[in-house]
């Protein structure tokens, strides 16, 4: 068995207290009373009942000979007025202090406190509370020291009634226990008393005492509870009904022991909830990630420059709490020495066992009325009752009111120094400015996941949990750097298996593994179409979410693409990476990860994920035909015919062609002939293309006027370019770009950029003398995706339609906006050929607009690399346009062309600018 966890002889308890723990952990945050609680709370603990903590390491001996009970040379003794009475127990206990075993060697507060207490031999005292007060700072002092230590015992009827069952005699209590009947503790000395203790004999021990340090796995959740509060509280939560107190939660009670009498677990002695509250930090070492915060705040304490407002934000989860209390802590810390809280003097003792009357965590939803927080304001303006500083600690502050603020505020110049407000809040945009600004403000950054991976490691180690580094990784990467997360699943996980493995940690949050996922998109990749269909509804069916799926495909392509993926390991990962390794595998890769950054928001807004998230993936495999040939090179067709010179080199694979237009289109009545000579392949997809036109006009126009010059299909994107030989012609088109391009798209079946060229008919005397004076090449392009747009997306799209109705096309959605949106110029990236059609050069010229101008213009700032071959153009840095006076808008690319073209075109007459790409900054 664990060294560290107890022993249930009664199966039933051991369910009992199980149910609470894992109901503490539903929400370990709250304390509310789950359908579990009053079974457990109330659940009669039936007699006979005993719960023995085998294995425990006792560091604490009790001296039967001598009635003295000692720890480590802390005597305890019970005074009563002026008399002192020995006792003597047997039980087996384990002393607290040794919990916190460092592992850099510092000593925990508590340690010290213990080697302290040894090091002075120091005699404890219990002032036996007759009054349901501790009435003096002594007396409250030495309680809590002792309480802290030794739980008490309720005394109750019904208590008393548990003990004569387990068979301890009345008479054998003393008149002083009976004294105390009212309080829901019991004191020191009825702890130690060898009647309400017995040894642990089978026949006679109905109760052992246990006390255990390190947690036995078993949680108690009481620590709310109301009726298990001493007096003290009681009294303090009358006067200040808005305080909630944190004596709850602190660690020494999260860490101390349990005592079970007579089968009855008494709820005073708390064991912590969670992972994440047994290792709450305590001092500012503790602190993990928060380097930075702890030594402010620290050397604000040792200059003794404390502000009366702090205001603690960051994400959740990365110790903001912890660090306020221990702020608090350490603000009144009584020790000399620099390292504050020491856990050691009167005031730590005090703040750490939950009886500091001058450190108070506030409920802000509790203050958002005008009565609660005066009267709050009214509480802080009297003097601590005890220490130095009187702390207001105000989690998730963003909730408090306008109202509310202001009073908080307004107090806050006239409240003493001896004042300190604590804001917390994951949200500082929701706090009002003047909160802001007027706060000692304390950021808390996100944990990284090395520093979480090494702390789930180290609670591991000390919690006896046995673990695989992956699953730890992997928990730390989950948690998005909130160590409270990170700890609340490493606290799940050690309840399901005896180990925590990586698998198990991926079926806890409902993540598949890398190797699943590269099976699928091995299938994917691989055209298997159907075994790509029944793994991926597997998948779904099975536990995971398509949105997740999809980004954890993204994010292991993205891994792969990087080389950041590793390549051994498994059968599967194997067997991928010897299959896609090529420069054409990566390239698939990257093109299917724009695929599945589509699908992504498409699935956002679809009811149908898992459809569409298969037919996703589906796609993926035909990258094969649209973007890259087997030989790895381009698809690219064009009729060599009227283009003189070496426009780019053509590889037309008609086969490769026919699988394009075949496999998505219906093959019935658009299936294209494909021949092999590329002329009449382009002929034949113009003609079904136009075929398929609604309008009988376009339809006819485009047949007699229209020719289909090129296809270029790269990475799914077919750049189609087209001919007119008339400026009027190219108009027209231009104005039905929106369906010749669907058309086109259709027979395709991938997304189209399409290029409207005038090209003058040879034949044409006229423009054949053009021609060789210029070769004038008119172009203009427009893509339509063959996705279905998201609704912000039709919007602007028709917003678009209707512009261009009117006026030439554009490129992107972004040039419709108004040049007031931000933007500062654009970018266009141009190409410029010869009139023979050869590639001179391609380079970017930077546009800026030029600033408040109501009808914007733009300067030509930056010429970059238009520079090849004796050509220059660098004298339109130096030009200005104006931009349409019709809109406020930036140009459309075309009329961005034509401006660019006349312009450059009046100084050098060899060539011109092609497809100017525009990009918005
Ligand atoms: N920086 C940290 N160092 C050590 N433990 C931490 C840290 N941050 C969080 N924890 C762990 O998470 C638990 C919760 O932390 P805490 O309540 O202080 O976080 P928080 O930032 O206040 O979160 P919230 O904003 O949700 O209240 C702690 O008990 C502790 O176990
Ligand atoms: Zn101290």
């Amino acid at each position: 068995m664990d060294g560290r966890r107890h022993s249930v002889d009664v199966p039933i308890s051991k369910t009992l207290v199980a149910l609470r723990r894992v109901r503490s952990l539903r929400d370990p945050s709250t304390n509310g009373i789950s359908k579990l609680s009053p079974l457990i709370d109330n659940g009669c603990w039936e007699n006979g009942i005993s719960l023995r903590f085998l294995n425990a390491p006792y560091e604490c001996d009790f001296d039967d000979n001598n009635g003295y009970l000692r720890s480590k040379g802390l005597d305890f003794k019970e005074h009563r007025g002026h008399a002192t009475t020995k006792f003597e127990m047997n039980c087996h206990m384990m002393n607290y202090c040794e919990e916190h075993q460092q592992d850099d060697g510092n000593k925990s507060p508590k340690e010290s406190c213990c080697s302290n207490h040894e090091a002075k031999g120091l005699d404890l005292v219990s002032i036996n509370p007759s009054s349901n007060h501790l009435k003096d700072e002594e007396s409250c002092y030495l309680s809590t020291a002792l309480s802290s230590q030794f739980r008490r015992i309720d005394h109750s009827k019904s208590n008393r009634k548990l003990l004569r069952k387990n068979r301890v005699k009345p008479s054998e209590l003393t008149g002083d226990n009976a004294s105390c009947i009212r309080s829901p503790c019991i004191s020191v000395d009825n702890a130690l008393s060898p009647h309400s203790v017995s040894t642990h004999t089978p026949q006679d021990v109905d109760v052992d005492v246990l006390v255990d340090y390190h947690g036995c796995g078993i949680s108690c959740c009481w620590s709310k509870s109301p009726r298990f509060r001493d007096s003290n509280h009681y009294s303090e939560m009358e006067g200040l009904p808005l305080m909630l107190q944190h004596a709850n939660e602190t660690d020494f009670l999260e860490h101390k022991s349990m005592i079970h009498i007579g089968g009855e677990i008494s709820p005073t002695l708390e064991t912590p909830r969670s992972l994440s509250m047994k290792f709450r930090p305590k001092s500012f070492d503790d602190l993990i990630g928060q380097n930075v915060v702890g030594k402010s705040l620290l050397s604000a304490i040792c200059r003794g420059r404390i502000p009366s407002f702090y205001l603690f934000y960051g994400p959740r989860g990365t110790g903001k709490t912890s660090a306020s209390r221990i702020f608090a802590a350490a603000l009144n810390c009584l020790s000399l020495e620099e390292q504050k809280p020491c856990g050691l003097c009167r005031q730590c003792v005090l703040f750490f066992s939950g009886r500091s009357k001058d450190v108070k965590e506030v409920d802000s939803l509790r203050i958002n009325r005008t009565d609660k927080v005066k009267s709050l304001v009214k509480n802080a303006f009297t003097a601590p009752v005890s220490s130095r500083f009187k702390v207001y600690i105000i989690d998730e502050c963003q909730l408090l009111n306008g109202e509310t603020w202001m009073t908080l505020l307004n107090s806050l110049d006239s409240v003493s120094q001896q004042v300190v407000f604590v804001m917390i809040t994951p949200d500082l945009d929701k706090l009002p400015r003047s909160v802001v600004t007027r706060a000692q403000r304390y950021h808390f950054a996100k944990i990284k996941d090395a520093d979480i991976a090494s702390r789930l490691k180290r609670i591991c180690a000390e919690e006896g949990l046995e673990s695989e580094q992956d699953a730890l990784d992997f928990i730390a990467t989950k948690s998005c750097g909130s160590l409270r997360d990170a700890e609340m699943m490493l606290d799940q996980l050690s309840l399901i298996g005896k180990k925590i493995t990586i698998s198990l940690a991926y079926e806890l949050t409902g993540v598949i593994s890398d190797d699943e996922l590269l099976d699928l998109l091995d299938l994917s990749l691989s055209s298997d179409t159907s075994n790509t269909v029944i793994r991926a509804r597997e998948l779904l069916r099975s536990r995971i979410d398509p949105l997740q799926l999809i980004s954890q495909l993204a994010n292991l392509i993205m891994d792969i693409l990087a080389g950041k993926c590793e390549l051994g390991g498994s059968e599967i990962r194997r067997r991928f990476f010897d299959r896609h390794v090529s420069e054409s595998s990566m390239q698939k890769l990257s093109h299917a990860l724009r695929i599945l950054s589509d699908t992504e928001k498409q699935l956002r807004i679809s009811k149908n994920q898992t459809t569409w998230f298969t037919a996703a993936l589906l796609q993926l495999s035909s990258i094969e035909y649209s973007s890259v040939d087997t030989n790895d090179t381009k698809l690219c067709i064009r009729a060599a015919s009227n283009r003189g010179g070496d426009l780019c080199s053509t590889s037309s694979t008609g086969e490769s062609l026919k699988q394009l237009a075949t496999s998505q289109c219906d093959e019935k009545s658009y299936k294209i002939e494909v021949q092999e000579d590329d002329k009449a392949t382009l002929d034949s997809i113009w003609y079904k293309a136009a075929e398929i036109c609604q309008s009988r006009r376009l339809k006819a126009f485009l047949m007699k006027q229209g020719k289909l010059s090129s296809v270029c299909i790269n990475q799914g994107l077919a750049v189609v370019e087209l001919e007119f030989n008339h400026r009027a012609y190219v108009t027209r088109a231009e104005k039905s770009w929106k369906q010749i391009a669907s058309s086109l798209q259709f027979i395709l079946g991938c997304n189209i950029e399409l290029r409207i060229n005038h090209v003058p008919c040879t034949s044409d005397s006229k423009y054949a003398k053009l021609k060789r004076s210029s070769f004038n090449f008119f172009n203009c392009s427009r893509r339509i995706l063959r996705k279905s747009l998201s609704s912000d997306e039709k919007e602007c799209e028709s917003d678009y339609a209707d512009y261009t109705s009117q006026k030439p096309m554009m490129m992107d959605k972004t040039l419709s906006r108004s040049s007031d949106c931000g933007y500062h110029g654009m970018e266009v990236v141009t190409t410029l050929r010869s009139c023979e059609g050869n590639l001179l050069s391609s380079g970017k010229i930077i546009l800026n607009r030029i600033a408040d101008q109501q009808i914007p213009r733009i300067s030509f700032s930056r010429v970059e690399s238009v520079k090849e071959e004796g050509y220059n153009c660098e004298h339109l840095a130096s030009s200005t346009l104006d931009l349409d006076h019709r809109s406020n808008c930036f140009p459309r690319t075309l009329w961005l062309h034509r401006k660019l073209s006349s312009s450059y075109a009046s100084k050098q007459k060899d060539f011109c600018f092609i497809n100017p790409q525009v990009q918005m900054f």
